[in-house]
């Protein structure tokens, strides 16, 4: 099983490549941050130990998470960004290494791998590959105030938040560049995929 971690800063368009492999592929497709939402549902041992660190102001009126007041503490205060990542990653590493075994032994053959801080978490060691998709900052910003409606000020305290584009470059080794149509970078997946079916028939 081909183990491929794509990554890129937030709204760079990971999850609409990985969507794209996995209706032309077949790839089995995931994605940490649905993992992550999933691990902090009401009662995990993640929601425990955010509301012990974080204090009931962080918990809406049903008394689950209240993700927008926990973006805009973490977003701001690195300390506190980092006080979630320790309790949030890895719990969902565990999770992932299970859905990989799964997936080992069911014979899937690629496995897509998708989080903005695949490097951050060392998921190098996991994936045989790492994809950045790239988009200029200010089309990403562009296109998640349209999509999402975040604000200019949230997008820019993830971003900050988020490695920069070198770092991104010296850890992968492949650049989708996803800053024009949808087209064009179906274009590159499918030359990148062509060149993975030729590498696995040499070998
Ligand atoms: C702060 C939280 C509650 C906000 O939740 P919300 O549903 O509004 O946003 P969502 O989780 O979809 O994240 C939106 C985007 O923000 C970026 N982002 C999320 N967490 C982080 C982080 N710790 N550092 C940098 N960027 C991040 C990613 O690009 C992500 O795609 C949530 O992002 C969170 O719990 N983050 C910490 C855990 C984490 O890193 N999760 C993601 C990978 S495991
Ligand atoms: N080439 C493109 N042209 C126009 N819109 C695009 C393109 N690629 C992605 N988008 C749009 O940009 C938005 C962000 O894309 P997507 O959600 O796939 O990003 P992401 O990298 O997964 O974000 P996050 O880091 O939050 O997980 C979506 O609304 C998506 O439809």
């Amino acid at each position: 099983m081909k183990i491929i971690g794509i990554t890129g800063g937030i709204g760079s368009g990971k999850t609409k490549v990985m969507e794209y492999l996995q209706e032309t592929q077949g790839a089995v497709i995931c994605r940490t941050d649905e993992v992550g939402r999933k691990l902090q549902r009401k009662g995990t041992s993640c929601f425990q130990k955010i509301v012990e660190t974080f204090g009931e102001e962080v918990l809406n009126t049903k008394g689950s998470l209240d993700r927008e007041k926990l973006a805009e503490i973490v977003f701001s205060q690195e300390e506190k960004r980092e006080r979630l990542n320790s309790i949030v990653h890895p719990a969902v590493k565990e999770e992932v290494l299970k859905k990989i075994e799964k997936e080992r032994k069911k014979g899937t053959e690629i496995f897509l791998l998708e989080s903005a801080l695949l490097i951050e978490d060392s998921y190098e060691q996991i994936c045989d590959e790492l994809w950045y998709i790239y988009v200029e900052s200010s089309i990403r910003r562009k296109r998640l105030v349209y999509t999402r409606g975040y604000t200019e000020e949230k997008i820019e305290k993830i971003m900050a938040a988020q490695l920069p584009k070198q770092s991104f470059l010296d850890h992968c080794n492949r650049v989708v560049d996803n800053s024009g149509s949808f087209a064009e970078t179906i274009q590159q997946l499918e030359q990148i995929m062509k060149d993975l079916t030729e590498r696995q028939t040499k070998s």
